[in-house]
């Protein structure tokens, strides 16, 4: 009865142990190297503790340290009930980065367990030892056919009590022949399997190659042997990881948002001198943001000094410093290998719901609270503009747009100067082109009323203004210690305001360009035939300024330099007016939101993070995954991702709030983007994701290897944004939405899943017009994916309760759209798990011929054995899905775990 928890425990971090071997031993196997090696077993007669009773077989695979001598717990098989000859399903693997070595000795222990029924993670398991026997990697590996027989020993050593056939099989590059061995094998005895595998992969490994390391950690795998209709056996690999993106995203994106916060307030004190009314505003607005930033820069203080697994457990999602970070994000892979079928891999991540959990869901989450706090800004008499969101953005937008044009058109001027002075007319083209193109863009971001109406806003804020106007006061505010202002409720119209003047400063960086673009006309006339080859610049409207210029043989440079000049002047004049005057829009957007406003940004804020940190977690799995397949390479630059998320959550109480934070977070997901860039080495540092950009849109960049980068389609080399298309699917399955369907509103989850099912739609639509339906993955369930965008439809608008099929046909359609997968509930552990799991039995019953018999079995053994249940313990440190008998109960049937599994967890 050794058989403790706490062995449980070491199947953890025994599969974490390193095994060290010498580069000499290894290279005598060039196997290790290679291949993945299972090891199926089989156990045979089996000698139960009772005289006629068949045992209730399950075996412990420990691995003994060739150096350490000592034992490390390493998996445990299900339990296989009543079976002289028992069948596991499960495997046990190792991970990849478990060096096994030919030294390397696994130990098999045969349990009969009496009493499955575990309610207490403290207490042991009843169970008595039946045998055990020893093998070494060598001894199998020199073996003959590949096989040993092993006598199962009593632990006196002497009795046999039974045998264990011990073999190998190459994973991944399995013959159909193996295959039809271990068939033939099992249906003469019933046999159970162990699979382990070589800490090092194939050039075709996706799931260990080097590439993956940099990124995900902790591998934790399963492997189990489940029988196909046509009698044959597949072998299912699960692997799941965690994300070192959990942590790094968020700490980038703690920094982007204090930098994006200091620039305000300096942007706010670069506003200059202003009555005092705006002034008091200035400074509350300031004082604000000074907190917001503190409490950002205390919290990047936090998380800087954590060091160890790279995921936060369920029950951390309350805790302040890290309510940046997503919840129990992990990712999960199956891969399948079946004889006559090329292997075939299925990923998912699995997060839970991005939200706001340290600031609770009292007043619901950001969905209603920031619909609230719109309507709210819109009626209260705020002493300020109103300006809408639409119109904050658009603030935004023009002062990103500037901040990112001028320095460019700076350069290219100067670029233009440096080809005059080579006296290239080629180069001044090519210069004066691009120029050109960006200073119309400049020109154009700024043609907008928002900028005319701001302008005289400001004029009006600013202490002259207000003397003379003293008259109009707001009302009750006649006693108020700041200067009294007239209330204004929506924009200003113009007739106060000077307009001609930023007409005039508008218009001159036009006519300033106009006059670069005829002085190189001039140039290029001047020029001999013979210098004059390529194509001529097309003539433009030429200012009256230069039609009196007379270029004659001066120096080019010389010429053009007072234009060029003048045209900066033109644009810095510009960019200092256009950024007060949207500096402006987002004074008066903040202060009307004080305090509230910033309260949510920083709700925002916190799911944004945990959204995005998934978000680039799924996104590199699949770029890692599809580095190799063309289709998808062209997909991804043509059209872009869908990322779709499928939660669990119910619209009742607590988890209402979660899903309105869910849903705004997953939404603005469509403000990224991503770029895959050349890593500078192949150092797993340089191949982390950076992030990039600002509130209002972020860009992830992709660090690919050298050799891998080379390998891609020009487009994304040369730095193309790719999009994604976030959609979020939401069917609550517990006890809790049983009230809600019964006597709650439901509505929120119709909402959501009626407007995704339109983006999916839409992007469908527009993946269909620009790539090739070759572009897609193959599937064995031919249903057109029109139809089943078209059951879709259907299912969100039907009133169905519980009605998961919208989850399976969402998952299904994302699947077959070469999509990014995510499914989600609180904290992605227990419901997810039954979600996961489900979906991968229903992808070897639907893609791999998994024989029907077998599908309740093989559900319940992964729930039982597989990567969830090592998930589960990893979170709260207990074997159990947290479920009681009334959730289940309320559950679809086939989110049900098998007896054993769930129930009271111990704190
Ligand atoms: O992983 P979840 O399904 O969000 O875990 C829930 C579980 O479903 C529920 O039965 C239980 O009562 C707890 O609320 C679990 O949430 P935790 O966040 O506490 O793991």
């Amino acid at each position: 009865t050794q058989l403790r928890e706490e062995g449980r425990e070491k199947t953890l971090t025994g599969s974490h142990v390193s095994l060290t071997t010498g580069s000499q031993e290894t290279s005598c196997f060039p196997e290790l190297r290679t291949y993945h090696f299972p090891f199926p077993f089989t156990c045979r007669d089996l000698i139960g503790s009772g005289r006629d009773r068949k045992p209730n077989a399950l075996v412990q695979v420990a691995v003994i340290d060739p150096r350490e001598q000592y034992l490390v717990s390493h998996a445990c098989t299900e339990i296989v009930e009543g079976s002289r000859d028992p069948l596991f399903l499960t495997g046990v693997t190792f991970p990849p980065e478990y060096p096994a070595s030919p030294e390397t000795l696994v130990k098999l222990t045969v349990y009969d367990v009496r009493d499955k029924a575990r309610d207490n993670v403290s207490k042991p398991l009843s169970v008595s030892f039946l045998g055990s026997a020893t093998f070494s990697v060598s001894d199998l590996l020199r073996s003959k056919d590949d096989q040993l027989t092993l006598n199962l020993r009593s632990s006196d050593g002497v009795l046999a009590v039974g045998t264990v056939l011990v073999s190998r099989v190459n994973m991944g590059e399995m013959e159909e022949g193996d295959m039809d061995h271990i068939t033939a094998d099992v249906q003469q005895a019933q046999k159970c399997t162990l699979v382990c595998e070589s800490s090092q992969g194939t050039l075709n490994d996706k799931d260990n190659s080097p590439l993956t390391g940099a990124v995900f950690k902790n591998p934790v795998c399963k492997v189990y042997k489940f029988q196909t209709v046509d009698s044959k056996w597949m072998l299912v690999r699960e692997q799941m990881e965690e994300c070192t993106l959990s942590f790094s995203i968020p700490r980038q994106l703690l920094h982007l948002y204090i930098q994006e916060d200091m620039r305000r307030i300096q942007e706010l004190r670069d506003l200059g001198e202003l009555s005092p009314h705006w002034d008091n505003l200035r400074k509350e607005v300031i004082g604000r943001y000074g907190q917001v930033i503190a409490a950002y820069q205390e919290t990047l203080a936090e998380l800087n000094k954590i060091t160890g697994p790279s995921f936060k457990p369920s029950c951390s999602k309350a805790q302040r410093y890290l309510e940046f970070i997503p919840i129990n994000l992990h990712t999960q892979r199956m891969r399948v290998m079946c004889p006559r079928q090329t292997d075939a891999f299925y990923d998912v991540i699995t997060v839970g719901a991005p939200a706001a959990h340290f600031q609770g869901f009292k007043g619901g989450g950001l969905q209603r609270l920031l619909s609230r706090h719109e309507a709210e800004k819109k009626s209260t008499a705020y002493q300020c503009i109103y300006y809408s969101p639409e119109h904050t953005a658009k603030a935004q937008e023009v002062l990103h747009s500037v901040g990112h044009l001028q320095p460019l058109i700076s350069g290219l001027a100067d670029q233009l100067l440096q080809a005059a002075q080579q006296h290239s007319m080629a180069g001044l083209r090519e210069a004066l082109k691009t120029l050109a193109g960006k200073t119309e863009q400049f020109v154009h971001a700024l043609k907008d009323e928002l900028v005319k109406s701001a302008l005289l806003a400001l004029h009006a804020a600013q202490p002259g203004y207000v003397t003379k106007n003293q008259n109009q006061t707001l009302p009750g505010h006649q006693d108020s210690p700041v200067t009294p202002l007239k209330r204004q409720d929506s924009i200003p119209c113009h007739k106060e305001y000077d307009e001609e003047e930023w007409d005039r400063v508008w218009a001159d960086v036009a006519k300033s360009l106009n006059c670069v673009i005829a002085m190189v006309d001039k140039l290029q006339e001047q020029e001999p035939i013979n210098n004059n080859q390529e194509q001529p610049i097309p003539k433009q409207v030429l200012a009256d300024v230069i039609t009196s210029h007379n270029p004659g043989k001066r120096d080019w440079r010389e010429q053009l330099c007072p234009l060029v000049v003048r045209l900066k002047e033109c644009v810095a004049e510009v960019v200092v007016r256009a950024r007060r005057a949207m500096t402006f829009v987002l004074l008066q957007e903040a202060a009307c939101s004080i305090p509230q406003g910033l309260f949510l940004k920083q709700r925002r804020d916190v799911v944004f993070s945990q959204a995005l940190a998934a978000l680039a977690c799924g996104f590199v799995m699949r770029l890692y995954a599809g580095m190799e397949d063309k289709g998808f390479l062209r997909q991804l630059h043509l059209v872009g991702l869908v990322a779709q998320f499928e939660s669990l959550l119910s619209t009742y109480s607590e988890e209402i709030g979660m899903l309105e934070d869910m849903e705004v977070g997953i939404s603005d997901l469509h403000r990224v983007a991503f770029k895959i860039t050349q890593a500078k080495t192949d150092d797993p540092c340089d191949l982390q994701p950076v992030v990039i950009g600002r509130r209002d849109h972020y860009t992830v960049e992709v660090p690919l290897p050298r050799l891998a980068f080379q390998t891609l389609p020009h487009e994304i080399k040369e730095g193309k944004a790719l999009q994604v298309y976030p959609v979020l699917f939401n069917v609550g399955i517990n006890e809790q939405q049983t009230i809600a369907d019964r006597f709650g509103d439901i509505s929120l989850q119709e909402r959501i899943n009626q407007r995704n099912f339109e983006i999916l739609d839409s992007y469908y639509k527009s993946l269909s017009d620009k790539v090739p339906s070759e572009c897609l993955p193959c599937f064995q369930t031919q249903t057109d994916l029109k139809d089943l965008l078209g059951t879709l439809g259907q299912n969100v608008v039907t009133k169905k309760r519980k009605n998961v099929e919208i989850l399976w046909l969402a998952g299904t359609i994302c699947r077959r759209l070469n999509g990014i997968r995510f499914t989600s509930c609180k904290s992605a552990k227990d419901r997810t798990s039954m979600s996961v799991t489900l979906e991968q039995c229903a992808l070897l019953r639907d893609e791999h011929q998994l024989n029907k018999d077998y599908f309740t079995r093989a559900l319940d053994c992964m729930r039982r054995e597989g990567c969830r249940i090592e998930n589960v313990q990893k979170n709260i440190k207990c074997r159990k899905y947290a479920f009681n008998m009334l959730q289940l109960m309320a559950f679809p049937k086939i989110y049900r775990p098998p007896e054993g599994t769930y129930g009271k967890v111990d704190s």
